[in-house]
């Protein structure tokens, strides 16, 4: 039976990679798919992967339907055996629809990547739809870490590496961007709640010791648990 089956985690826990994954893995068994993304951070119709994968992708406009742009690609003698979607959180709600039209009435598999919730906890409207309406839902395996060590489990956007809790729900960016004006940072629940980001944590893993290393010095106590 083909599936409508949505990957999520939080930021840089490898969504793309697995898209990028599965997408090999079919096409290495003669499968066609159609690869589709939004706003990925290496530009316009590039589904990447911080691995240093990158492929071909079809840009997701604010108006495409997804059910006739497939149905076209049939119509002209084109094959498609799966479609893959990455950065699905920023689809729309009937994009998602659309999505489910394709499993069902065209029977094909649609495997959609994104990150559940936004800076503020709140779902982002595509992911909610794909919760909906997902005959499975998947989480990946490998976890993102909090700075504390605790499985990140929600995303944080910051200024200057301290979480801010203002602003639109879409800014395309990244994790580690301490330099950039808007950058993310994954937490878990007990610090996204108290807005602690490892800057201002002050936590040591995350900025390497610039001083010399004092031989005879005791080893410097673990920073405190907050
Ligand atoms: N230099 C590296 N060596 C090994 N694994 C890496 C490296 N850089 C990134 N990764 C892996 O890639 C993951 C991020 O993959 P990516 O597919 O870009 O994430 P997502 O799409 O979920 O944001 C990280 O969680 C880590 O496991
Ligand atoms: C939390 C959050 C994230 N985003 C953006 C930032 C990135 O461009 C993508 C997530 O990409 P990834 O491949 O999962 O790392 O989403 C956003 O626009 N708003 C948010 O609240």
């Amino acid at each position: 039976m083909p599936e409508l089956v949505f990957f999520s985690g939080t930021m840089d826990c490898g969504k793309s990679t697995l898209a990028l994954q599965i997408e090999h893995n079919r096409s290495a068994r003669g499968l066609g798919g159609m690869i589709f993304t939004r706003d990925d951070r290496a530009g316009e119709g590039k589904l990447s992967s911080r691995l240093g994968l990158v492929a071909e992708a079809v840009e997701v406009a604010e108006d495409l339907n997804f059910q006739q742009h497939v149905v076209r690609h049939l119509t002209a003698g084109g094959r498609t055996d799966y479609v893959i979607v990455d950065e699905a959180q920023f689809l729309a709600p009937e994009q998602v629809e659309q999505l489910a039209r394709v499993v069902d009435e065209l029977g094909i598999d649609v495997y959609a990547f994104g990150i559940a919730t936004d800076f503020r906890t709140r779902l982002f409207p595509g992911s909610q739809r794909l919760m909906e309406l997902a005959d499975r839902l998947e989480t990946l395996q490998v976890e993102a870490l909090c700075w504390c060590g605790a499985r990140a489990t929600h995303n944080a956007r910051t200024v200057d590496g301290r979480m801010v809790v203002e602003g639109a729900q879409v800014v395309v960016g990244d994790v580690g961007e301490l330099g950039r004006e808007v950058g993310y940072e994954v937490l878990c629940r007990r610090h996204h709640r108290r807005r602690l980001t490892a800057v201002s944590a002050g936590a040591g893993a995350l900025s390497p010791d610039v001083l010399p290393v004092d031989e005879a010095a005791p080893p410097a106590a673990p920073p405190p648990r907050r």
